[in-house]
């Protein structure tokens, strides 16, 4: 096999055979190579465990909430996002409510990062202004919370005049005032009306044509109408249409068909085509499956005349869920003698955005079921039902001894019963709009 994309010599057409495919190597192809060895080879090693080592991730996170590292200085104004890495990490092991006075201490600090008397939203720092995507991170850090004391810092009023002053008239919402917008922005924007129940026809105007028209030719959404098809940006753009019920007008095969590609045989899930694994996209990617999912089969149920959500008990999901635990438990979990999380890759260390992604991961590929809380738990109503979910089974055939992580809601990254229980207290209050 050529090594190297110098040793192809296109003019002469010297040692190219068009029947070799391996032949056309690029930088990417040469990095995923890269990758799938350490794969192998981190199969191969002893520090390829195949459970899930929850006391020490607990370790891991419990320090971060007292001490983050020197090293995460330049992450200021990720502060707001760093809390609710560690405490939705440690909901999903059932290991958040109990810290010693989680509550309080999470309620007065989120109290001073909401401008409610300059112009609302969050800031994600101290001192920090408003910004729509660390608004979606202490909107969810404060339901992982879920208490009252947490539901009572949120300033509805001055929220929505916030989300409203953040709107374009291409119907998206900026980051913040003269700041940059995409449909990242859009969701965090759309995320947060739908959870504090404060969504109104005049602030979702626009939206769902500005998020249709990122879709792209490869079936992805990006960033902004022609940008590249990318994980995050498609998680946004569909999850988004999903709240806003609005999935018929997006290219469903197509993103059907490009989702599918986006795990190849590495069992991790990449971003983009001809990109790496990593296991942030186990949520970012893994969520818009059980989102396609979903849209199916509510397609098949009306077709059907059938109006019970779904049929199927123990329902499995549209990817490879044992390869995708395979990649994110034996392949990225980080343990020493003490701690342990979840790193991007094999060869890295781990960090709270992993571990947390990870988890939320691993909590969707473990559970089967799982489309169907998009249909029950559809945040427009106090009536929150939470469908029977299914553990899946082939999570035992990885580890007898699995842990089973906390099931998740796909569109919103939090616990379902912290979902259920702040989606019906924020819907028992009155609509702003
Ligand atoms: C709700 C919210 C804030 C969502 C944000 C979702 C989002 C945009 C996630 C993607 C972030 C990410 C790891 C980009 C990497 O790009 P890269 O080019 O470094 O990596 P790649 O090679 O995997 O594409
Ligand atoms: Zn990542």
């Amino acid at each position: 096999m050529t090594s190297s994309i110098e040793e192809i010599d296109i003019d002469t057409d010297e040692g190219y055979d068009p029947n070799d495919i391996q032949e056309y190597l690029t930088a990417t192809i040469i990095a995923q190579n890269g990758m799938t060895d350490s794969i192998k080879e981190r199969l191969k090693s002893k520090k390829a465990i195949s459970h899930i080592e929850t006391d020490k991730i607990i370790k891991f996170l419990y320090k971060g909430i007292e001490t983050i590292p020197a090293s995460h200085q330049s992450l200021d104004s990720s502060k707001v996002w760093i809390s609710f890495w560690i405490f939705h990490g440690l909901d999903m092991l059932d290991a958040l409510d109990n810290y010693p006075d989680i509550s309080k201490r999470a309620s007065d600090y989120f109290k001073i990062l909401q401008n409610d008397k300059l112009g609302g939203g969050f800031g994600g720092g101290n001192s920090h202004t408003s910004h729509v995507v660390s608004t979606f991170a202490a909107t969810s850090a404060l339901f992982t919370i879920g208490t009252e004391e947490a539901y009572n810092v949120f300033n509805r009023e001055e929220m929505y005049k916030f989300l409203m002053r953040m709107k374009t008239s291409d119907g998206a919402f900026t980051s913040e005032d003269g700041g940059e917008y995409d449909s990242r922005t859009t969701y965090c924007a759309i995320a947060v009306a739908s959870m504090l129940n404060i969504l109104s026809d005049e602030l979702i105007d626009g939206v769902v044509d500005f998020l249709v028209s990122c879709q792209t030719y490869e079936g992805g959404f990006g960033a902004f109408p022609g940008n590249e098809a990318h994980g995050g940006y498609t998680f946004c753009a569909v999850s988004a249409l999903s709240i806003l019920n609005s999935l018929n007008k997006v290219d469903m095969d197509s993103l059907h068909r490009w989702i599918t590609f986006r795990q190849p045989e590495d069992g991790g899930f990449q971003g983009r085509t001809n990109k790496l694994v990593d296991t942030c996209y186990s949520y970012w990617q893994g969520a818009v499956f059980i989102i396609v999912q979903n849209y199916y089969d509510q397609l098949n149920n009306n077709n059907n005349n059938n109006n019970n959500n779904n049929n199927n008990n123990n329902q499995k999901l549209l990817f490879d869920q044992t390869k995708l635990l395979d990649y994110t438990i034996r392949c990225c979990q980080q343990h020493d003698k003490i701690f342990s999380g979840f790193s991007d890759h094999p060869t890295r260390n781990k960090d709270f955005y992993h571990t947390c992604y990870s988890l939320s991961g691993i909590s969707l590929a473990q559970h089967n079921d799982i489309p169907n809380i998009i249909t029950t738990m559809n945040s427009n109503t106090q009536e929150q039902t939470v469908p029977p979910i299914t553990i899946n089974s082939d999570t035992f055939s990885i580890d007898p001894k699995s842990k089973i992580v906390e099931p998740i809601h796909p569109i919103y990254n939090i616990k379902i019963s912290k979902c259920e229980k702040a989606l019906k207290h924020f819907y028992s209050l009155n609509k702003i709009n």
